[in-house]
């Protein structure tokens, strides 16, 4: 939504939030949050971000900002769910969404209530999006990211038979699937927006020192997921990180890593995401995070315009794919990055690999089976020409819905109509950076295989390198 938009649909409730915001503070002051007189929590709905933190005097480097109870973070353990309901549920993510559910089912009950209130009810996250707002993202790797069919199944399966059993404790009683489905959305969201990994007091460390990013997917998924009151009130942005979070025996605490002067924002870390995954997962876009945009490439499509470029048989092209497979070297899909990203090559090794192994001569091949040796993780004139093959391809993929006027029309009159405008304007975004990796990758590729784009046959290993092989 433009900001205008925002401020309009907002009027109404401008006294209910700044209450909302009040009666959240007071909340944290009593149950043993330490708040930094330097700071303020912020009405940053001008500027389409919610609540914010924001500096109110300078602040030197590493210095606390705030700190919180290791009580007062909701999770599983905390919740005043009854054990004998915890015990049903033993995955981290799934059993902080039914403690979820059950402390906003309490209503004024619950301890959190406060908390609650000042947390989000409506998303932009993509698991929100009708089948026609995801269309405009057509072309991305994110549609298949969403993951609502399995997180779907796991509500289902796991967690709403548990309430179902439990109905009186979760006061479920008069709620029918639908709504449960629909509360099990808002927590599993706001869960993907809000909430940390929890670490272990001992490390007294930030996330990840080793670079000060989070940790992946996998090792994430396994650890114990919190709600963290007023440190889930920072908003990020790549450029400006300037705060973070240690983990103390009987709190947490969130310090500056820089000098912040006052009226500048304070902002949490989100990690290297691409434009894409900051609006599957925190449902916002901005061009921060263009630089960690990725286009993905995968496999198949790699085979497919190997077997036509190269004229490769199916039975020469699944040889040379099962040789890498054997040696661990395959995956699904390629991540092609932007060079301004210093992190990752723009062309990973393995993908060089790949495309080196499917553009090798026959008897170049069969020595490196011989030897048991994988071609040079290089983009030789061959692969390179392979590889500008896959990524025009790659392009024609893309939604071409483009909306000139930014998404917004003046004859739009429902909320819904907007927030549908609003979310195609965020999927051109994503589109756009999309093909901005691709433009780039593309004229590197020109560069290293001297390619007018016609096709040529292969040729044996020259040893040309991407940009940052070399470095
Ligand atoms: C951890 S919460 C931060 C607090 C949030 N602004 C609020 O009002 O509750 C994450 C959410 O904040 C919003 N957000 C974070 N950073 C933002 C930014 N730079 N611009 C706009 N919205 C942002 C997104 O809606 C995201 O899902």
């Amino acid at each position: 939504m433009a900001s205008e938009d925002v401020a309009m649909a907002n009027a109404g409730e401008a006294d209910d939030f700044e209450a909302k915001s009040q009666s959240f503070l007071a909340w944290l002051r009593q149950h043993g949050t330490t708040i930094s007189s330097s700071i303020e929590l912020a009405d940053l709905r001008q500027h389409g971000a919610g609540r914010g933190v924001l500096a109110k005097d300078d602040i030197a480097e590493d210095e606390e900002l705030f700190s919180v109870t290791r009580a007062s973070i909701l999770t599983i353990a905390t919740s005043k769910l009854p054990a004998r309901v915890k015990a049903q549920i033993d995955d981290p993510w799934l059993g902080l969404i039914a403690a979820m559910v059950y402390e906003h089912q309490q209503g004024g009950e619950s301890s959190w209530k406060p908390y609650l209130a000042v947390l989000p009810a409506d998303f932009d996250t993509l698991i929100f999006w009708s089948d026609a707002e995801l269309q405009s993202l057509r072309g991305s790797a994110v549609v298949d990211k969403i993951g609502k069919v399995s997180a779907d199944k796991a509500f289902n399966e796991r967690v709403i038979p548990v309430i179902r059993e439990n109905a009186e404790v979760f006061h479920a009683d008069d709620m029918n699937d639908g709504n449960l489905l629909a509360l099990c959305h808002r927590m599993g969201s706001t869960i993907m927006a809000y909430a940390f990994d929890l670490e272990k007091p001992s490390h007294s460390q930030p996330k990840n020192e080793e670079d000060g990013w989070e940790e992946d997917d996998e090792e994430s998924e396994s650890m114990p997921k919190g709600m963290i009151p007023l440190a889930d009130m920072l908003n990020a942005d790549a450029d400006r990180n300037n705060a973070k979070l240690y983990y103390e025996e009987d709190k947490v605490v969130m310090k500056s890593i820089q000098p912040i002067k006052a009226g500048e924002e304070i902002f949490n870390d989100y990690g290297p995401l691409p434009t894409a995954d900051v609006l599957r997962r925190y449902g916002y876009v901005t061009s921060n995070y263009a630089r960690y945009d990725v286009v993905e490439a995968s496999l198949q499509s790699i085979k497919d315009v190997a077997k036509e470029q190269m004229k490769l048989s199916d039975q020469v092209l699944a040889q040379r794919v099962r040789y890498l497979d054997e040696q661990d070297v395959l995956d699904d899909a390629y991540d092609i990055s932007r060079s301004c990203n210093e992190d990752v090559e723009v062309f990973s090794e393995e993908l060089c690999i790949l495309l080196q192994t499917l553009t090798l001569p026959e008897a170049e091949f069969e020595k490196s089976v011989r030897k048991e040796k994988l071609p040079k993780p290089e983009l030789t004139p061959p692969s390179a020409e392979l590889l500008s093959a896959v990524l025009r391809q790659r392009q024609t993929v893309y939604s071409m819905t483009m909306n000139p006027n930014g998404g917004t029309r003046d004859d739009m009159e429902t909320t819904a109509e907007h927030k549908s405008a609003h979310r195609r304007t965020m999927a051109q975004q994503v589109i756009q950076g999309e093909q901005q990796v691709l433009a780039e990758a593309l004229a590197m590729l020109k560069g290293m295989s001297g390619s007018t784009g016609e096709k040529r046959k292969a040729e044996p290993d020259t040893g040309a390198m991407s940009k940052k092989q070399k470095g």
